[in-house]
């Protein structure tokens, strides 16, 4: 049962008349459950309860007001507590409030208002907080490794050998991987299975960011640091800290933005723009990107200070052409989630289907794979997806090697080469789809391994 089902108030207030009328006030509300205590010591004994709410009254006969409210706070830190008194001295209320006091309420006319409109305030607070919690824990399990991450081949397994090594320290993480692999999906699950799942994830993304924005977005602004700058903004890091950032697409960033991005990752700091408070920063990063970042660098486009900065764990996410029967396991997984979320009967996959879906390359991979599945099972009939529901945008994966100009010998060993991608290096499989013998693939691999 939630705090919010059950009301818990405990009540202290010594004075016979006094305490019936608060009893009342506290008892218009069904929901609240009043337990009166007449000295500090009685409360302070019954604490293990867990009220939800305490109120005191400040000049009690066993100890004073102050006493009681350390001791409760020290004890059931995060209870609050409402000081009721017959004094409007605004000195005590002060000293009450340093004491942890959560409210002061004098004992006046308007007494009954005040305390029921404190207590409405604290049920909404809490269940916010629990509403918090609850969406957090969902999202936790949401982005567990396993669960987010669709995908059982050896390429997919060597990436969660690599996740694992993530999670109970704090390293940079650099996602590579072509667009549509999963890099924000990954960045989230590292995220919600770290240590830091219950601080925020703040994702930006470098390349939708004007450069003359982007700096201030990431770092924020003060009121009038430049024209335009008509409030205070907080920048990404500062939403981030104690949490994680992901920035996604940072191959895109301005060279002379990645000079000021090493220096806050240097710093751990960073102060706005046209501001002189040093914010100190305790940030997880995470990148990610389509680009080769060491031929960046090579080509003068990327500093190397910071590409060594940011490599930490390199993960990279092999495109779905190389990921074997994930294919179908993605597949099967996109549909049940479209079905689900349209209120649709479960739709399966016909064998015809299924080899399609294995013999194409993806270049838009799990998106692309995502919009196929999903407009083929609004297309297809009497719950089953066959061949003809399909309709795939790009070439098939004969056209793409047919595309290039290469001796035999080289088509040869591509063609082996996606075969043992696609089939999760399994020779005996290759060589039955190939109709050769396995000999053949172990002479061409022998041949690649040679080349390179
Ligand atoms: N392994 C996976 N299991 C389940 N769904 C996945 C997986 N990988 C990606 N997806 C889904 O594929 C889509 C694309 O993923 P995501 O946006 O993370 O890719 P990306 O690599 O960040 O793309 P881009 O480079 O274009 O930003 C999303 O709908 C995501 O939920």
């Amino acid at each position: 049962m939630s705090n919010f089902e059950s009301f818990k108030i405990f009540a202290l207030e010594d004075n016979a008349v006094f305490s019936k009328m608060l009893h009342y006030i506290l008892s218009m509300d069904d929901e609240h459950e009043v337990v009166m205590f007449k000295e500090g010591k009685d409360l302070l004994n019954a604490l293990d309860q867990k009220p939800s709410v305490i109120t005191i009254d400040y000049t009690l006969p066993d100890m004073t007001g102050e006493e009681v409210i350390q001791k409760v706070t020290s004890r059931l830190p995060g209870v609050p507590v409402i000081v009721i008194s017959g004094q409007t001295d605004v000195k005590t209320a002060i000293k009450l409030f340093k004491y942890g006091a959560y409210d002061y309420i004098t004992k006046e006319e308007d007494i009954r208002e005040r305390l029921l409109n404190a207590l409405n305030k604290i049920k909404t607070k809490q269940s916010l907080e629990e509403e918090v919690q609850h969406l957090r824990e969902e999202l936790s399990h949401k982005y567990e490794f396993d669960k987010s991450i669709i995908g059982n081949s050896n390429a997919m397994k060597k990436v969660f050998q690599m996740l694992h090594k993530t999670v109970d320290n704090n390293i940079t993480v650099s996602i590579t991987g072509e667009t549509g692999t999963g890099k924000e999906v990954v960045a989230k699950a590292i995220h919600y299975n770290s240590t830091r799942a219950k601080k925020p994830f703040v994702a930006v993304n470098i390349a939708a960011i004007p450069t003359p924005l982007l700096e201030s977005e990431l770092f924020g602004h003060e009121k009038g640091a430049f024209t335009g700058a008509i409030a205070k903004r907080v920048g990404k890091f500062e939403e981030a800290n104690g949490g994680t950032i992901f920035l996604d697409e940072i191959g895109e960033m301005d060279i002379s933005l990645q000079a000021k991005l090493l220096r806050v990752i240097q710093e751990r700091e960073v102060v706005r723009i046209g501001g002189s408070n040093v914010i100190k920063l305790d940030v997880r990063i995470i990148t990610a990107t389509h680009r080769d970042l060491s031929k960046e660098m090579k080509a003068n486009r990327f500093r190397e200070d910071l590409y060594y900065r940011l490599l930490g764990v390199p993960v990279y996410l092999p495109p779905l052409r190389e990921r074997g029967n994930d294919v179908i396991l993605l597949a099967k997984h996109l549909l049940q989630e479209f079905c689900n979320s349209n209120g649709m009967n479960a739709i399966s996959l016909s064998a015809e289907a299924k080899q399609l879906l294995i013999d194409y390359h993806y270049p838009g991979n799990i998106r692309e794979l995502k919009a196929i599945i999903e407009l083929a099972a609004v297309m297809c009939s009497e719950n089953e997806i066959k061949a003809e529901d399909f309709q795939f945008s790009g070439s098939s994966d004969v056209e793409a090697i047919m595309s290039k100009e290469m001796t035999l010998k080289e088509y040869n060993i591509e063609i082996i080469q996606r075969f043992m991608k696609r089939y999760d290096d399994n020779v005996a499989n290759v060589a039955k789809k190939l109709d050769i013998g396995k000999v053949t693939i172990y002479r061409y691999l022998k041949e690649m391994e040679t080349n390179n």
